[in-house]
């Protein structure tokens, strides 16, 4: 289960959809703690049901022929009895399920001081920290507070309950034997069959608090998988829609169905165009994209239209939350509430690192800059960049504004996020789940080629300035909190070295520089420029310019909801070599 839900989870970024638009509580103690319970409880329940039903069909033939007004007494009694537990106890469903909620919430809030220790730190916030933490506490306590007192409402009812019918037996009994119409050893025999029966009617009775446990459990889950279902079944609409108009989709079964809700506001249509690696195309085009934020509460921009071209690298500059991120997100396929399409020209991986060897070749600029930045650049060229056998060559790359360290080696934090699936295969440590099988799990981005050897790894790492690292932290496999470990800056170099790594077609960078100083930043985009990929970068820094040919500039419209937008071509006096000059 815990396989089939993380597929789900991570299929069509459902992941990150569930986050941004707040969708639902603590994702990750329904996949940990609520599939535990849920497998746990659900096998204890079917077992004491079975055993249950055994135990009646043995002793109720045996009360039955001792007196069977007994029996009848005992079914109406065990009725009654289930009638006012569901009565008493119904609002304990409710409150399992707050309690999950609650104490999730709690945990989740000491992940992220733990996450966020040195901001914290730095800020002294630690007395408005304890006092947040101790707020989602005493909600946990608060409404644990209301379920044990329905729980003890609840256990009074079942003490008395299984208490008051003991007499009956013996009422009834007793008699008979004073009568001589029954052996001494049959009370003792009716007492036996009338505990069993009556535990075995009782079941619900006695099994209610764990039952409401089970069915909050029960109710959080199927939440869960209604949301991923539905995230997923619009995902496959989305997909097979490829910008027809919904009314050309056929009306078939639960995907039309949703289809027809979830269109009801018009979405960007994304399509990736296949291309031969003879013709000469575009990388990218936007065609009248106006753009909302994820539940349209909010115009970003309108009918925006823009085309890049291989090396016309693009810069998106204006004011903060003017939808710079936003453009990228919408490019990256994240955020699709609006209407326009946007083309992405995608061809054959391995044409494509063809071709970037072939273009491979740098300006008298660029490589005045690389000797004056690193001078690693003779080995770059000859080992790594021109070598496409051993390089991955995706489509798109993003770089987001905060770099993403995974938890691994040094690595793997290279290799992030390709390669991924090769490691899968040659990691024994899954051995000791054989139930797992690779075709559920998502696929990891397609690579063509070798992954790089060590050596590759650590010329890129240089390229990035960072070569420091191998003698600093013990090797490509050395493993520690990286976050934590470097600095943002480098934790950027990091990042493009990702970049330089996977070679793409477009990369889409999101003030991927922001932490670093002007030296630095001209390797890295010099580095960029050298490799062949094009890229698009979002930046406030007047310095980013000399990189790019087109700048597409967001500006208030003033008066009005949203921001306009201008196109313009980057002129000569942009270049490096008049700005030297
Ligand atoms: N998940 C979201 N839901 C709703 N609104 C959002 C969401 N994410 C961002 N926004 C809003 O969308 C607007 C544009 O955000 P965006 O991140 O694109 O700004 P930006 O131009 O990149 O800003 P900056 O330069 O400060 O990074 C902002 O007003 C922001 O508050």
């Amino acid at each position: 289960m815990t396989t089939q839900y993380l597929d789900k989870y991570f299929e069509n970024r459902t992941f990150y959809n569930i986050q941004s638009q707040s969708m639902i509580d603590n994702p990750d103690q329904r996949i940990v703690d609520d599939l535990n319970n849920f497998s746990g409880s659900a096998l204890g329940f079917a077992l004491a049901l079975f055993n249950a039903t055994i135990n009646l069909i043995s002793f109720s033939g045996i009360l039955y022929g001792i007196y069977p007004p007994l029996f009848f007494v005992l079914l109406v009694y065990s009725i009654g009895g289930t009638a006012i537990s569901v009565l008493l106890g119904k609002n304990l469903v409710g409150l399992n399920f707050m309690q999950e909620k609650k104490e999730a919430d709690f945990r989740y809030g000491l992940v992220r001081v733990r996450e966020n220790a040195e901001s914290i730190a730095f800020y002294g916030g630690e007395a408005s920290e304890i006092q947040l933490l101790l707020q989602r506490f005493k909600q946990s306590f608060d409404n644990y507070t209301q379920l044990l007192i329905a729980s003890r409402n609840l256990d009074f009812f079942t003490s008395f309950y299984r208490y008051l019918i003991q007499l009956l037996p013996a009422a009834v009994v007793a008699p008979l034997y004073f009568a001589g119409k029954i052996e001494f050893g049959v009370i003792n025999q009716s007492f036996s069959a009338f505990n069993n029966v009556l535990s075995d009617f009782s079941i619900i009775v006695y099994q209610f608090q764990s039952l409401s446990a089970f069915s909050a459990v029960v109710d959080r889950l199927g939440e869960f998988t209604d949301i991923l279902d539905e995230q997923n079944a619009l995902s496959q609409v989305a997909f097979q829609n490829g910008g027809l108009p919904t009314d050309q989709l056929e009306p078939d079964g639960i995907v039309a169905s949703l289809t027809l809700a979830s269109t009801a506001k018009s979405r960007i249509s994304l399509v990736d165009v296949e291309v031969s690696s003879s013709a000469s195309h575009p990388l990218l085009a936007l065609e009248n994209v106006t753009l909302y934020t994820p539940q349209y509460s909010m115009s970003l921009f309108k009918e925006l239209s823009l085309v890049v071209n291989k090396g016309e690298n693009l810069l998106i500059m204006g004011a903060s939350g003017s939808g710079k991120t936003s453009l990228l997100r919408a490019i990256a396929g994240l955020w699709r509430s609006g209407s326009g399409a946007i083309k992405r020209y995608v061809k054959n991986s391995v044409e494509g690192g063809e071709e970037n060897n072939r273009e491979g070749g740098a300006s008298q600029i660029r490589n005045e800059e690389v000797v004056e930045s690193g001078g690693v650049q003779d080995k770059i060229n000859g080992a790594l960049l021109q070598d496409p056998e051993s390089m991955g060559s995706g489509e798109v790359f993003f770089l987001p504004q905060r770099p993403y360290m995974v938890l691994g080696t040094l690595r793997q934090q290279l290799l992030y996020p390709r390669w991924s699936e090769e490691e899968a295969s040659t990691d024994t440590s899954n051995g000791s789940l054989p139930f797992i099988s690779k075709q559920n799990h998502i696929k990891s981005k397609a690579v063509q080629g070798l992954p790089p050897n060590d050596d590759q790894l650590v010329q890129v790492l240089e390229r990035v300035r960072l070569g420091h690292l191998m003698d600093r932290c013990d090797g490509l496999d050395s493993n520690v909190e990286w976050a934590s470990v470097l600095s943002l800056g480098e934790q950027q170099r990091l990042a493009f070295a990702r970049l330089l790594l996977s070679r793409p077609q477009l990369a889409l960078m999101d003030e991927s520089t922001s932490a670093l100083d002007e030296s630095n930043e001209v390797s890295m985009y010099t580095a960029l420029q050298e490799s062949g990929v094009t890229f698009i970068s979002v930046g406030h820094r007047s310095s980013l310019r000399r990189f790019h040919k087109i700048i597409l500039q967001f500006e208030e419209a003033k008066g009005s909801s949203g921001t306009t937008w201008t196109l313009s071509r980057l002129t000569e006096a942009d270049s490096p070599a008049r700005r030297t000059g």
